[in-house]
């Protein structure tokens, strides 16, 4: 019988396997950021342990980063703290470290791909939910908890249970202007936020494999929010074509043969999967949520939904709940929303085809009355890409702000933080009550449609003229 993407890279990685014990994988990758690694590098030295990789282990300084300035006087106390003791744990253990002055530094998952560390076949694990980005490569990546953090540290390997599998095909092409957001929105919306639970989900079909390597990061980036274990989504030539030339990636002799090697990474035809999906890539519609949790979806011309219309009672509860968080009334067209924020940013949207589909609406436009903007580049790299091509000059022309990369408003974990009762018009990837900051309320979509709730002041349907 054949075997998955998955079964692949599992079969390649499995250190040991015996019956009533959970095997265990090698990493091939680990990332490490300022949050989740104090404690792991604690433990270490408490044991009087080395790294035993660490050469494979590559950090940087992304949540808590203030995205205004790249002094270490700008920062909070904790995170203060937090970015310190990184550095001293990176100095004492060898660890290669992208601090908040070098010009690599960024949001783990933009800065990883873009330096060539994320290669497909290969197990990559990081402290943060949001690693399933790296899949879009064919690479299996999932986050892992603070103490398996210390585990890979140590042994480079990680105990690991065998997820079972799934497909989700996107069959056909989307129509103008849908993007790789709308896709996984859409997907999401389908599968509800646990609908992959228990699942890693490959990604497939043509709309998937027409993406940009930088589309297939946004849509593996969301798989966690369906509940998956990882996304992945298998190498091909435009993944190798990224990844050619990259400080990282193998040179020469080793990247013929590596080229070779993943080129066999691909689910054979009689494969197995546990499930299947399949979705229509010409129905897809510019998506946004309206809810608090990412699977709470509608198509920008839809209106905000009903519980009345929902027979299951759990599931109407749960949106009577969002909709009375988010305060909006069932039925309203979700073009009659306004938005006070707009957050264009985190590791699902800050890469620099994002960065250009938003300059497009910010383009000889100005912010609306009453609205704040913010871009946030991914990393330090994307940051100066946009600036060659003038697109922080765009954007600060329209009044939007241009800040430092980091995970900034992303998550209420720096200073960039929304206020109760705020509305952002966000390109991240969690909606959860709270996420941005207490009280206020978060809308996901894609890049280009932030950048025109920004100009408009409320949500619009981008495919119709503005
Ligand atoms: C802080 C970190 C552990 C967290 C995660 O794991 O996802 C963060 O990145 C997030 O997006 O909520
Ligand atoms: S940008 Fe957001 S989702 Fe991504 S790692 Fe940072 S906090 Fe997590």
């Amino acid at each position: 019988m054949g075997k998955t993407l998955y079964e692949k890279v599992w079969d390649s990685h499995l250190v040991r396997e015996v019956e009533g014990q959970t095997p265990i994988l090698y990493v091939g990758r680990h990332l490490v950021h300022e949050v989740t690694s104090p404690q792991a590098f604690s433990g270490l030295r408490s044991a009087g342990r080395k790294l035993r990789a660490p050469e494979k282990t590559f950090a940087t300084m992304d949540h808590n980063t203030s995205t205004r300035s790249a002094s270490l006087d700008a920062l909070s106390p904790m995170a203060r703290i937090q970015v310190d003791t990184l550095k001293d744990n990176c100095e004492e253990f060898g660890v290669k470290l992208y601090d908040i002055t070098h010009k690599n530094q960024g949001i783990v998952h933009v800065m990883g791909p873009e330096l060539g560390i994320t290669v497909p076949g290969t197990v990559i694990v990081c402290g943060d939910s949001h690693t399933a980005t790296h899949g879009a490569f064919g690479a299996l990546a999932f986050g892992i908890g603070t103490s398996e953090v210390e585990h890979v540290m140590a042994t480079q390997t990680l105990r690991q249970t065998k997820a079972k599998m799934m497909r989700i095909e996107v069959r056909g092409q989307v129509a103008e202007g849908i993007t790789a957001k709308d896709i996984v929105l859409a997907i999401i919306g389908k599968m509800g936020m646990d609908g992959g639970t228990g699942h890693v989900v490959e990604f497939c079909g043509e709309a998937i494999q027409s993406l940009s390597m930088e589309g297939r990061m946004t849509v593996c980036n969301m798989a966690i929010e369906m509940g998956a274990k990882a996304g992945m989504i298998a190498p091909d030539e435009t993944t190798f074509a990224y990844l050619k030339g990259r400080e990282f990636a193998p040179k020469g002799k080793d990247w013929e043969e590596a080229v070779s090697h993943w080129r066999e990474l691909k689910t054979d035809d009689d494969a197995v999967f546990d499930a299947k999906v399949v979705l229509d890539a010409s129905q897809i519609a510019p998506q946004l949520t309206w809810g608090t949790n990412p699977g709470q979806v509608v198509a920008i011309d839809q209106p905000v939904p009903s519980p009345e219309d929902e027979p299951n009672t759990t599931i109407r509860d749960s949106i009577k709940k969002a909709l009375n968080y988010i305060d909006l009334k069932a039925g309203t067209k979700m073009t009659d929303v306004s938005i006070n924020k707009v957050f264009i940013g985190s590791c699902t949207n800050s890469r620099i085809e994002d960065l250009r589909a938003a300059a497009v609406h910010a383009k000889g436009r100005k912010v609306a009355e009453g609205v704040i903007a913010i871009v946030v580049p991914g990393s330090g790299l994307v940051k100066e890409q946009a600036e060659i091509e003038g697109l922080d000059k765009i954007f600060m022309e329209a009044g939007f702000e241009w800040r430092l990369p980091g995970c900034s408003m992303c998550l209420a974990m720096n200073d960039d933080k929304l206020e109760a009762g705020d509305r952002c018009a966000s390109t991240s990837n969690r909606n959860f009550e709270g996420r941005q900051g207490r009280g206020s309320r978060t809308h996901l979509l894609s890049p280009a449609m932030a950048a025109a709730a920004a100009v408009v002041g409320h949500f619009v349907d981008i495919r119709y003229p503005f």
